[in-house]
């Protein structure tokens, strides 16, 4: 049987984009991908990019606080220009997502601006009706925003939109406890926002370690952020150019804006893929095996629309994988167990890699190695903001099975960790390594002392 394409991409986000260049440009494969909005996805356009942009541009004011604290006392950082950064964001992205289309473009990849559907287990139709065959299709759709459903709710912005604002709004509300409400709520208050965020749980950041989840509150409160937490949205009622929202509790607030960042969700809603035989899970992702293969053998998905680890370079690593194993004969799964990320708040953002200390101390004895300290940069500028670390370790094997980091740049950190971890280093290694001086990062290999033990052997006391 003949084909059009060798493979066909449904989505030009971080997944999509590297499998599709790797498949035509390493193994010489015809490659087509049909993308329904901009070239690169959620991270370069909605997501990881702008965000982080949006995070160095509202760290102005602390910084000059600094920089009085050490001696420069008329420095002034004066009124945040939100028109000029937005030129300057729309202009970076257009670039970035030049050179995304250039790079698939030089790499020989035909690409449809258009939305794509499949329609049988080799064929997919786009939306001029152009019906296109294939012997295999990868699903690189992503994920979307889940709006909870309380009356008024299309009153609310979703993270995709505060990257289009034409004003920062006044006073804000951030309803839920995750990476994007922590990350965002950081972000406006940092820009001169008043934010109040609300989050139905007790800690934000539900599902990591207890320090982190801790201090990234504790932190939020200290930049200025209102964070309510045991608190849930009821409504939300259009008064003017006013939101006014009613919350469980009965109490109410006036905003110029309500974001919502209640989680994602795969983005499978009439992609046609169910109907084409792909078994898809209870939250609408596409089910995979270790090969990112459907139940059917010429489908394939990677990313965020399988709902593995919903990260970018996850969803890179994916797409490359499969263009390996499936067009240059050089099998490779994706480990997904030592991924490390980062929260992006300030003054201090949290890096994460492994197992929480609960995680681990649920199936062994864990020997749990913490400190907490003033940094002396933020110290010496006056600052009370407290940076802390942790190594979970195993206490039997000696085997470092997670770190925890809240620091200045404690993402660049981690970034480290994971690397002795995924060679498998021991608390040993670590403290053999010797420190850089003065840094933050010696901390990790300075930590002698047992904290505390948890796990099987709870009852023995810490050294
Ligand atoms: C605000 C925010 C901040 C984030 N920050 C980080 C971060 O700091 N670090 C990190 O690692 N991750 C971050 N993420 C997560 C990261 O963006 C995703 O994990 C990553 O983009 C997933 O890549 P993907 O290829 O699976 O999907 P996506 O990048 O979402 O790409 C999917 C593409 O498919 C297109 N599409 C969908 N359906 C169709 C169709 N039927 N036909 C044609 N095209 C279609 C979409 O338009 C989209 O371009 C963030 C996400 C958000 C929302
Ligand atoms: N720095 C990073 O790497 C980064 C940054 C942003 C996003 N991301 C990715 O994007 C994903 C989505 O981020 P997110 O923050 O939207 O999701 P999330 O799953 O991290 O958090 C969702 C939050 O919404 C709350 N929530 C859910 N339903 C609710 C409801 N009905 N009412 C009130 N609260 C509700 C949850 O309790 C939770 O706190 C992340 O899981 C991550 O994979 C990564």
């Amino acid at each position: 049987m003949t084909f059009d394409f060798d493979l066909f991409v449904i989505g030009g986000g971080s997944g999509g984009v590297r499998a599709a260049r790797i498949a035509a440009s390493e193994y010489g494969a015809k490659v087509g991908l049909a993308e329904e909005s901009r070239m690169g996805g959620t991270c370069v356009i909605r997501g990881c990019v702008p965000k982080k942009l949006m995070l160095f541009a509202s760290t102005g004011g602390a910084s000059v606080a600094e920089a009085r604290g050490y001696g420069w006392t008329r420095a002034e950082a004066g009124p945040f220009n939100w028109t000029i950064f937005r030129r300057k964001l729309d202009a970076e992205l257009n670039r970035l997502e030049g050179l995304y289309r250039q790079g698939l473009s030089n790499a020989g990849v035909t690409i449809h601006d258009q939305r794509a559907r499949m329609i049988d287990p080799h064929t997919v139709a786009l939306a001029d009706g152009t019906r296109l065959t294939s012997r295999y299709i990868l699903i690189a759709t992503g994920g979307r925003p889940t709006l909870p459903d309380f009356e008024g709710a299309e009153h609310a912005l979703i993270s995709d939109d505060l990257f289009l604002l034409d004003t920062l709004p006044g006073k804000v509300l951030i309803v839920g406890g995750g990476f994007i409400a922590c990350e965002f709520a950081t972000i406006l208050a940092g820009m001169g926002a008043a934010v109040m965020q609300v989050h139905r749980g007790p800690h934000v950041l539900r599902g990591f370690d207890e320090m982190g989840r801790e201090l990234v509150g504790q932190q939020l409160r200290e930049i200025g952020v209102d964070l309510r937490l045991s608190q849930t949205i009821a409504r939300i009622e259009l008064r003017g150019q006013t939101r006014h929202v009613t919350f469980a509790d009965r109490s109410t607030g006036d905003f110029d804006a309500v974001i919502v960042a209640t989680g994602r969700h795969p983005n499978t809603a009439g992609l046609g893929a169910a109907e084409a035989g792909v078994t898809l899970g209870p939250f609408g992702q596409i089910l995979v095996d270790e090969w990112s293969q459907t139940n059917l053998p010429s489908v394939y998905a990677v990313g965020d629309v399988t709902d593995r680890v919903n990260l970018t370079p996850v969803a890179i690593r994916e797409g490359h994988g499969f263009a390996d194993t499936v067009f240059g004969a050089k099998p490779r799964k994706v480990d997904h167990r030592l991924v490390a990320s980062a929260v992006y708040t300030r003054p201090h953002e949290l890096g994460c890699v492994g197992l929480t200390e609960d995680e681990a101390a649920k199936h062994r004895a864990v020997d749990v190695y913490a400190t907490s300290f003033r940094p002396m940069r933020s110290l010496f500028a006056g600052s009370e903001a407290k940076a802390a670390m942790k190594l979970v370790v195993d206490s039997e094997t000696r085997k470092v099975l997670g770190g925890q980091i809240f620091a200045p740049e404690a993402g660049e950190m981690v970034q480290l960790v994971a690397v002795a971890m995924g060679m498998g280093a021991t608390k040993e290694d670590f403290d053999a390594t010797i420190a850089v001086h003065p840094t933050l990062a010696e901390e990790l290999v300075t930590m002698r002392n047992v904290t505390r033990r948890v796990g099987p052997h709870e009852s023995v006391p810490a050294a």
